[in-house]
């Protein structure tokens, strides 16, 4: 049984994190202080494999299908809402979505709470009381080492890439790498999710199951069938200097690398929702996204859902659906994807797990968001003393190695600087 029930907007305290409580599974998904805090496991499946987002898919249409509902107020993100994390290659590929036993909302002024339980109808929790806890303390005595590749290693890596792209078996391939950080005891992931969404308020700030971060990019929207996706891809480091920056964003917008790279990524988003939608609107130019860290050229990608998509029934693709055909998109494959893909499983060195990949929420009426699971982290399930970092760039015929290596050690900033101490 689940039952949404509308808050007086002032019931909530400023920062929704604020709620999460440490050991019950706390899970996230916030922009500039909206959207979603939930704790508690009502349902959960695991999924693996190339079918983890049809099988999640499957689970998710039952468990809706089933399911007892009492929602007085009825916007995406209300009733029945499950949370979910997916892995970026076939394998392992380890997935997950899970509804949560509480789950807290707010948007554009409205709030509200969900509770799932079995049997009866669940009891709302005292929030006041929740919001009123001591907040979280930082990680201890952090300290940094290479994941997988050192920084020159990975440098010879992406030369070897640049080859293969001269060579004619590609045009981009997206290549990551991962750092390791080790506190003195376990990480406490609400004290970097705080972090992360206040000193990067207008990216979405998530957590599920130990994958936290905050991501500019988002996959796809679906909302009442309206559907939008943020492309990212040209990327460029911020000086701190305003003046100097404003010249450096002028000279991404000119870049014809990263021009390139860029129309690489809106095109394989755009192809992968047409079958999808019955319009999509894809502007010509990009414009300039401005983060504390890096700068990328951005282009939003906008369509309508098809009412009727034969796979999907009466409702349409819904925003799992639509994430599942857009990923892995040319902003974190690269282009041939299957090419690229490839090229990353040869080359790349380790496993990506759940970085790069789909991360967000959705409703029972198929709507949701799904970002790209990106300026991310895992803790360590085995020893949540360790968090891997991930970060990675587009490499093309034109890329430099020690330029990709400095992009890439600028999107690890938001992770980094969040697990350190400083003003919760
Ligand atoms: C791969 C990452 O970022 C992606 C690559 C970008 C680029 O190469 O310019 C820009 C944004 C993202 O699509 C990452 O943050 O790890």
């Amino acid at each position: 049984m689940t039952r949404t029930v509308e808050l007086p907007p002032s019931a909530l305290p400023t920062d929704l994190l604020d709620l999460l409580p440490a050991g019950a599974e706390p899970m996230a998904w916030l922009r500039r202080g909206d959207g979603l805090v939930a704790w508690g496991v009502a349902a959960r499946c695991r999924t693996s494999g190339h079918d983890r987002f049809a099988d999640a898919s499957d689970w998710w249409r039952e468990v809706a299908g089933a399911a007892a509902v009492t929602d007085e107020v009825e916007v995406p993100g209300t009733g029945l809402v499950a949370l979910g994390s997916f892995g970026f290659a076939d394998e392992p590929g380890d997935s997950l979505l899970v509804v949560p036993e509480v789950l807290v909302g707010r948007r554009e002024g409205r709030a509200w709470v969900t509770v799932t339980g079995s049997g009866g109808t669940p009891a709302l929790p005292d929030l006041a009381a929740l919001a009123r806890r001591e907040r979280p303390a930082p990680p201890r005595e952090v300290t940094f080492a290479d994941g997988a590749m050192s920084g020159a290693a990975w440098e010879s890596v992406v030369a070897d890439a640049v080859g293969r792209i001269g060579e004619g078996d590609l045009e981009k391939v997206v290549l990551a790498r991962d750092l390791l950080a080790t506190a003195a005891a376990p990480v406490d992931v609400r004290w970097p999710l705080h972090r992360l969404a206040g000193d990067y308020a207008m990216c979405w700030t998530f957590h599920v199951e130990g994958m936290f971060g905050a991501t500019p990019e988002m996959l796809v929207r679906r909302e009442r069938g309206l559907v939008t996706s943020r492309v990212l891809a040209g990327t460029i480091r911020r000086t701190g200097d305003d003046a100097r920056d404003a010249g450096l964003a002028g000279q991404l917008a000119r870049s014809s690398k990263d021009l390139e790279e860029h129309e690489y990524a809106v095109r394989s988003v755009a192809e992968s929702l047409s079958p999808y939608c019955s319009s999509t609107n894809v502007p010509e130019v990009p414009f300039v996204l401005h983060l504390p860290n890096v700068m990328h050229l951005a282009t939003d990608v906008t369509g309508v859902v098809h009412d009727h998509h034969e796979s999907a029934g009466a409702a349409g693709a819904s925003v799992l659906d639509l994430a599942a055909a857009l990923h892995p998109s040319a902003a974190v494959g690269g282009t041939p994807t299957k090419v690229a893909v490839e090229l990353i499983e040869e080359i790349e060195g380790m496993d990506r797990g759940r970085y790069a990949a789909p991360v967000g929420w959705m409703d029972a009426h198929g709507d949701g968001e799904f970002g790209i699971a990106l300026r991310s982290a895992e803790v360590d399930p085995a020893d949540p003393a360790t968090v891997r970092l991930f970060a990675g760039c587009g490499v093309v015929a034109g890329s430099d190695p020690a330029a990709e290596l400095a992009e890439a050690q600028a999107k690890f900033l938001p992770v980094r600087d969040a697990l350190g101490p400083g003003p919760a």
